[in-house]
């Protein structure tokens, strides 16, 4: 279930730069082609102690223990804590159980999610924090099971709107290549513009081995967050970790 717990500065969305404990959990139904994390259940449950030590431990029952690797990980300048993956709500029982106990210690939790489950979060009053990645179709080009862009969009929307309404505060996120739609992402901050005020962070790809996919240039950058900046708060937020070669 849990891939890994590990404490490092967060690279992504809203609150980069503020120091995290992130929980990977292990699979996901999606396979975005950029995605920079295996989607498998193999593996024994990692724990990073020292961040930036590279000392990782094996913890077998991590799920059994997850309170006291938290507890035994925090630092004064922790944020909040990171449910991401794979994708989290897969998993949404286990966080349901671990989430408010987490709270009633005093820790914020933090949802980092690709949205394909509303209704795991519908009546979800337990995350502070959430970010939704919204799927772009070219993100599924070479999968061979087809994924119905148009219903995976609404169900994302939906996932926004439910913790919206449950006084999370969450914000949408996307992936864009150098050949991303400018009048797609134009459409999606209008989408969450009539939710409510939800930031949009544009997040430019990070390169991966073996796929010949650009990151947009500057040019289009600056295009896309003028086109978003008529309908809601934009960010661009580029992957720092990478860049700082951090986890
Ligand atoms: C690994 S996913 C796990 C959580 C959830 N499944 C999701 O998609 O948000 C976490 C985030 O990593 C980002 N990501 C993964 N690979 C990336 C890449 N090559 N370039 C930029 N962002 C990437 C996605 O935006 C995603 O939101
Ligand atoms: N430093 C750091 N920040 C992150 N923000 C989102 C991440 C993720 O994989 O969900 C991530 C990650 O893997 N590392
Ligand atoms: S939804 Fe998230 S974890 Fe799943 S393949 Fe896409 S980026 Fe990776
Ligand atoms: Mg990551």
């Amino acid at each position: 279930m849990i891939r890994e717990v590990f404490s490092s500065i967060m690279g992504e969305g809203k609150y980069i730069g503020k120091r995290f404990i992130f929980v990977r959990f292990k699979k996901c139904p999606l396979n975005c082609i950029y995605c920079d994390e295996p989607n498998t259940a193999e593996g024994i449950p990692k724990v990073e102690y020292i961040s930036g030590s590279d000392v990782i431990k094996e913890v077998p029952d991590l799920q059994n223990c997850l309170i006291e690797t938290i507890d035994e990980l925090k630092t004064p300048d922790l944020f909040a804590i990171s449910f991401t993956g794979g994708e989290p709500l897969v998993y949404s029982k286990y966080i349901e159980t671990y989430a408010p106990k987490l709270r009633e210690k005093g820790y914020k939790t933090f949802l980092e999610s690709n949205g394909m489950f509303p209704e795991a979060v519908k009546d979800a009053k337990y995350y502070d924090y959430a970010s939704i990645d919204i799927k772009l179709p070219e993100h599924f080009d070479n999968v061979n099971k087809v994924i119905e862009w148009e219903d995976l969009y609404k169900k994302e929307l939906k996932t926004i709107e439910n913790l919206y309404k449950n006084g999370t505060e969450v914000y949408a996120k996307v992936v864009i290549f150098e050949n991303t739609s400018n009048e797609l992402i134009e459409k999606i901050a209008k989408d969450i513009s009539n939710i409510g005020n939800i930031t949009l962070c544009i997040q430019p790809i990070t390169p991966i081995k073996g796929l010949d996919i650009k990151p947009p240039a500057q040019k289009k950058i600056f295009k896309i967050m003028e086109l978003c900046g008529k309908y809601t708060d934009v960010m661009f937020t580029p992957q720092i970790h990478k860049w700082m070669n951090m986890l």
